[in-house]
């Protein structure tokens, strides 16, 4: 049953009968008929939480007498309640009010394949999360927002099923009822992305074997050149040119058929480790799956555990594992988090970048030399049975074209926004795999992720002569003019001294800026020139620090002035309050990365934004916010006084 929604009703909007099996069945009583839920329907059909008889019997087709003869049914069977009115006739209502106010709505628009959910259950969100995206979410509090979900046909194509009949048995377990036409579509995706497959060949070689001799005719021989395919082996195999097997999977994405990727991948020499965390259920979802796909990308907001789930698959897979990682910071990170996870002998971890090169079983390496040239042996010098992306949206070109030489192996991404600027989730999942992940409300209703409370605060010029400054400026200037607008000083210092009980980040995108807010507030400010050795160190100062402890340190940090460096991957786990002073012109990822960096499952988290009235700090702020609000974060703005 669906209801109006505004100009562009789905399917069976409201006034019709409520369902195909309108009327009702001329043998069987008309009580069996209306069940309560049919009851709820037909009140909300009506929009209305009670409803007359003959309003009941005109939204299930039958005669009035009937309905008030079913209605009686289930106020005798205490399911409902009726109230005589003198003015009016009698009204039913459900005993159970709750049930009718926190029952799940599903509104269908099949042309669009999107489905509005209206506070969907966990049940629903799961499944839908399996072969549809979440697109949007209104409302502000768990449990009372509507969720829009869109079925692209990547979607499709990653869907978790074996057979086309399993997948649209998942839709129609959440749908009020069938959609022929969605339901043939999702069947055209799903045979799509299951009519080529790369298989090892019993002696050996890579095959591609296409579902019919049309396809390799048509498709195959359209997109595939010499370079990819060394000679037919039959109407519908070809030999696979080994090192062209990322090309393939490219080419034929591309042209609207994922590969299914059966081959033998290498596992490399064993490596023994195991897990010593349990894993959450969610986690051990994604690790099942990705065993099942040998390839795949972990979503989920910072702080949900991919890092826990991604040693997890390194146990499982059990093969030595090349980690690549996005700064020298997070290659410390990832030692820490394999000794404090696993059994993993700290001998076998080597560290390769600017400091250290030590190539062992289980490597870790920087993006950035893992791209160069002259560490090209980092990749042939071991039978990687796993390579890790952590923060996969970074990978740089470089480390693309040397992972399409990797097809060979188990290839896992981690990703908390692979939405990024550059589109580059198009590269990201047919070169490394597709998105293997939870949607974030589930995980925030969960208690694994602290929803962060983010406020826009949007501060006025400090005075005029500030306010013309601006004006007169051009594009660039505009942009730093705003963000360093001297009024925000005295704002991060009332913040700070609002929450002096939580440990700070205040996020800058000038370095002059930065070292001018640091002074102000006499705290250190790290920016990308700062020696690692001395960012390690102000780093550790700042986990070390215990606000609540009388007698912390002397040397103990509780704020840091950060540039951009302390956007991507550098994991501060107790981070309480992040202020970002400026920076909201970044990429709308760099918003999520930083309100991302307190969402931590520890402590509150608190994300003040601050900018500048009338200037386009304010369009930003609230175009980033919004991007935010529809992973499900709650976004308050404020205007602060003059
Ligand atoms: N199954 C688990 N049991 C207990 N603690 C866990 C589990 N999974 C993750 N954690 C803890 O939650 C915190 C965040 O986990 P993790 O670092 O894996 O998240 P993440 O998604 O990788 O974060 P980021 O995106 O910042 O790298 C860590 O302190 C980790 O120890």
């Amino acid at each position: 049953m669906t209801d109006d929604t505004g100009d562009d009703a789905g399917e069976d909007s409201g006034g019709d009968a409520l369902t195909d099996d309108a009327t009702p069945d001329p043998d069987s009583s008309d009580a069996d008929n209306l069940s309560l839920d049919r009851f709820h329907e037909a009140l909300e059909a009506e929009e209305r939480p009670v409803a007359t008889a003959s309003e009941v019997a005109r939204r299930i087709g039958t005669t009035q007498a009937a309905a008030r003869d079913a209605l009686a049914a289930l106020v005798d069977r205490g399911d409902v309640d009726r109230l005589d009115v003198e003015a009016d006739p009698v009204v039913f209502y459900p005993r159970d009010w709750g049930a009718l106010a926190s029952r799940e709505r599903v509104v269908v628009f099949p042309e669009r394949r999107e489905i509005v959910v209206d506070r969907p259950t966990q049940y629903t969100r799961a499944r839908l999360s399996q072969f549809a995206h979440l697109v949007d979410t209104t409302g502000t509090e768990p449990g009372t927002r509507g969720y829009l979900y869109r079925i692209r046909q990547e979607d499709v194509w990653a869907a978790p099923f074996d057979a086309a009949d399993a997948l649209v048995d998942a839709l129609r377990s959440v749908l009020p009822r069938r959609f022929e036409h969605l339901e043939d579509w999702v069947r055209d995706q799903w045979r799509r992305a299951h009519r080529f497959r790369l298989y090892t060949h019993a002696d050996g070689y890579v095959v591609l074997e296409a579902a019919s001799e049309s396809l390799m005719g048509n498709v195959a021989d359209q997109h595939l050149d010499d370079d990819h395919l060394r000679a037919p082996i039959s109407d519908t195999e070809a030999w696979v040119n080994e090192d062209a097997v990322a090309a393939v999977k490219r080419a034929l994405y591309d042209a609207g058929y994922p590969v299914e990727d059966d081959r033998d991948l290498e596992t490399g020499d064993p490596v023994e480790i195991e897990l010593t965390t349990d894993l959450r259920d969610y986690q051990a979802t994604w690790v099942e799956t990705f065993l099942d796909r040998k390839s795949g990308v972990y979503v989920g907001p910072p702080g949900s555990g991919k890092t826990v789930a991604a040693i997890a698959t390194i146990a499982a897979v059990g093969g030595e594992t090349l980690i690549l990682v996005p700064s020298r910071e997070l290659a410390d990170q990832w030692r820490e988090e394999l000794l404090d996870h696993s059994t993993v002998d700290p001998a076998d971890i080597g560290l390769y970048h600017g400091g250290t090169k030590d190539v062992r079983p289980v490597t870790i390496a920087t993006y950035q030399i893992a791209g160069m040239d002259r560490h090209r042996s980092l990749f042939d010098s071991r039978e990687w049975g796993l390579i890790c992306f952590d923060e996969a949206h970074h990978v740089s070109a470089p480390v693309y074209s040397r992972t399409a030489e990797l097809q060979s192996k188990h290839r896992l991404g981690l990703s908390a926004t692979p939405v990024s600027e550059t589109g580059s989730e198009e590269e990201i999942y047919p070169l490394i795999g597709q998105p293997i992940g939870a949607d974030w409300d589930s995980l925030f209703e969960a208690g694994f992720v602290q929803e962060p409370e983010v406020e826009i605060r949007y501060v006025p010029w400090r005075d005029e002569t500030a306010r013309n400054e601006y004006a007169a400026a051009d594009g660039r200037e505009h942009r730093r003019l705003a963000a360093e607008n001297p009024a925000k000083v005295e704002e991060i210092r009332y913040l700070l001294a609002a929450h002096r009980d939580k440990k700070a980040l205040v996020f800058v995108e000038y370095l002059d800026h930065g070292r001018e807010i640091a002074d102000a507030l006499d705290a250190p400010f790290i920016s990308g020139e700062t020696p690692h050795r001395e960012r390690a160190e102000l780093f550790r100062r700042f986990r070390a620090a215990d606000v609540d402890a009388e007698d912390t340190e002397t040397d103990d940090l509780d704020v840091l002035v950060v540039s951009r460096v302390g956007d991507e991957g550098i994991d501060l786990p107790n981070a309480e309050l992040a202020v970002v002073a400026s920076g909201l012109g970044g990429s709308r990822r760099q918003g999520s990365q930083r309100a991302g960096r307190t969402m931590r499952p520890t402590g509150s988290a608190l994300v003040y934004v601050l900018a500048t009235r009338g200037s386009s700090e304010e369009e930003f702020a609230q175009r980033q916010m919004r991007h935010l609000g529809r992973k499900g974060v709650r976004v308050r703005e404020t205007n602060v006084a003059e």
